[in-house]
């Protein structure tokens, strides 16, 4: 009786309706965890680009940027992948002679077409965005300039990618896009978190731009760019000095020292035993320089060096104008600036000569970067050349005169002080891309940065993936459990005896 029981007992567990049912769950969960796992798994990465030509006073260099396709307009990653720089001068110097500085860029574009995959070339936007260079030569002859843009145009309208037009940028876009690139870079827009300065330090101009808390905008409106970025707003103090890139500041020293000296020129802030000779006429070809040629000056001057820092300081000093501000405080030039606050991230020239230096370390005080720089300063030439034998002769001579000027612009210029200098970072790439106003601009033009935070999934994709099976394996062990009375155990009778 009990066997036949026991039987029947097993029997039940074992009818076909019980067996139906549990393997319909079992491939219920199965399929339920792997449409999850597959439906929200991240697609097979497809990536854009976009290319920027960052046309400088002193050279020309290529931006290739890179992104995850389905993440334009998110906060996904841009990243420049790859960079080239363009050989020769930059496009501003090709006035006389236009097709040349099209010309110029052919090889940078050969290269790109082979970094960007073929199939992306139609779709890729290309930009040129031209600075300070090309507005002294705007000013100086605007339809030198206008032609050097037609030559440059035609030349990128051949490129297989969608060229969006060449342009100048104002001092101000300059400003505000190096500022965005860098907070971009670090995060620190899409978390909302405290941003960093931007300064920036090219051949005919240069740029500071940082959030102050004291800066509303009202005292000065021509210093102000506001921003919406990830649902923050931001007011931005920006301003970029024409004229005061390294290798303008260079003409207006020597511009000065000609003043007196006519025909033979003693720099403090060349080498001693440094000596060239140079052209009057290559010396004031610049509008920042240009009314100030003394009449009846030959032909050449000779250029010889002195090496002495505090001489070369007080020299350079000379080039700024600290009366006249008509504001609560000014930089230079009559020029409103609030105090320096936060952090600041240092990039171009700036790098290059504290990088050549040694002096990017800025928790070194002050006034040991000031004797530091006064003991290279006095390093006669043949030294300086012998211990330097590939580095570039031109930069070679002016890096005393540009780390003079660096260290002047940034105290009595922007009045950073001996505890505000640690506050620098000298910098040249975050996280692999190059600091500088290219990654802004192309993040503004393709709209890539949205003006409101995004909505972001509940969970990540990993969490998600837990979630469900965790969910479903609970539903099965609850299912079993549902079936206990039809369990052997369970359904038996109490034995009568
Ligand atoms: N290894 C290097 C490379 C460049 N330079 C100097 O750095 C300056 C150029 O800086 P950059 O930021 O490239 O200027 P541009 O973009 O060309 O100029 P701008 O932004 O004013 O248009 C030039 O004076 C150049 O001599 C340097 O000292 N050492
Ligand atoms: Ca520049």
């Amino acid at each position: 009786m009990s066997a036949q029981r026991e039987m029947k007992e097993k029997n039940l567990w074992h009818t076909p309706v019980t067996i139906i049912i549990t393997v319909i769950g079992v491939i219920a969960i199965v399929a339920l965890v792997t449409v999850a796992v597959l439906q929200n798994k991240p697609l097979h990465q497809k990536y854009k680009y976009g290319i920027v030509l960052d046309a400088g006073s002193s050279h020309t260099a290529l931006y290739i940027y890179e992104w995850p396709a389905e993440k334009d307009n998110n906060t996904g990653r841009v990243e420049q992948t790859h960079s080239c720089k363009v050989k020769g001068p930059g496009i501003s110097s090709y006035a006389s002679d236009p097709v040349k500085a099209g010309e110029s860029l052919s090889e940078c574009m050969q290269e790109a077409q082979l970094k960007v995959p073929k199939d992306r070339h139609q779709e890729t936007p290309l930009y040129l965005g031209a600075t300070a260079g090309m507005r002294l030569l705007n000013i100086e002859n605007s339809s030198a300039s206008d032609r050097v843009f037609q030559a440059v145009g035609e030349a990128l309208q051949k490129s297989p990618f969608s060229f969006q037009g060449a342009r100048i940028l104002s001092g101000q876009e300059e400003g505000a896009f190096g500022w965005v690139t860098v907070n971009y870079l670090d995060d620190r827009l899409s978390q909302g978190l405290e941003t960093t300065g931007a300064l920036d330090l090219g051949g005919a101009s240069t740029q500071i731009s940082f959030i102050s808390d004291s800066f509303d905008g009202s005292e000065s409106p021509a210093n102000s760019v506001t921003f919406r970025l990830y649902g923050n707003d931001y007011n931005l103090y920006t301003h970029s000095f024409l004229c005061y890139g390294k290798d303008q500041v260079l003409r207006l020293v020597l511009a000065h020292l000609t003043q007196s000296g006519l025909g033979n020129v003693a720099d403090p802030c060349f080498h001693s035993g440094y000596m060239e000779t140079k052209n009057y006429s290559v010396l004031y070809d610049s509008p920042c320089v240009s009314d100030r040629k003394p009449s009846g000056a030959p032909a050449t001057f000779t250029h010889s060096g002195r090496g002495d820092f505090l001489q070369c300081q007080e020299m350079v000093k000379k080039v700024f104008n600290f009366t006249n501000c008509k504001y609560s405080q000014c930089s230079f030039n009559g020029v409103f600036q609030p105090l320096v606050q936060g952090p600041f991230g240092a990039f171009s020239a700036y790098y290059f000569v504290m990088n050549f230096l040694n002096l990017t370390d800025t928790s070194i005080p002050l006034e040991v970067v000031k004797e530091k720089l006064t003991r290279y300063c006095a390093t006669p030439w043949n030294e300086i050349q012998q211990q330097h034998p590939k580095v570039k002769v031109k930069y070679l001579a002016e890096y005393c005169f540009s780390g003079t000027y660096i260290l002047t612009l940034l105290t009595e210029g922007y009045n950073f002080t001996s505890e505000s200098y640690s506050d620098i970072k000298f910098i040249k790439k975050i996280k692999g891309s190059d600091a500088g106003w290219t990654l802004g601009y192309m993040l503004n033009l393709t709209n890539m940065i949205p003006a409101e935070a995004p909505d972001t999934p509940l969970l990540p994709h990993a969490g998600y993936v837990s979630f469900v099976t965790v969910i479903a394996l609970l539903l099965f062990v609850l299912f079993i459990v549902s079936l206990r009375p039809l369990w052997p155990s369970c359904s038996k009778q109490p034995q009568i005896v």
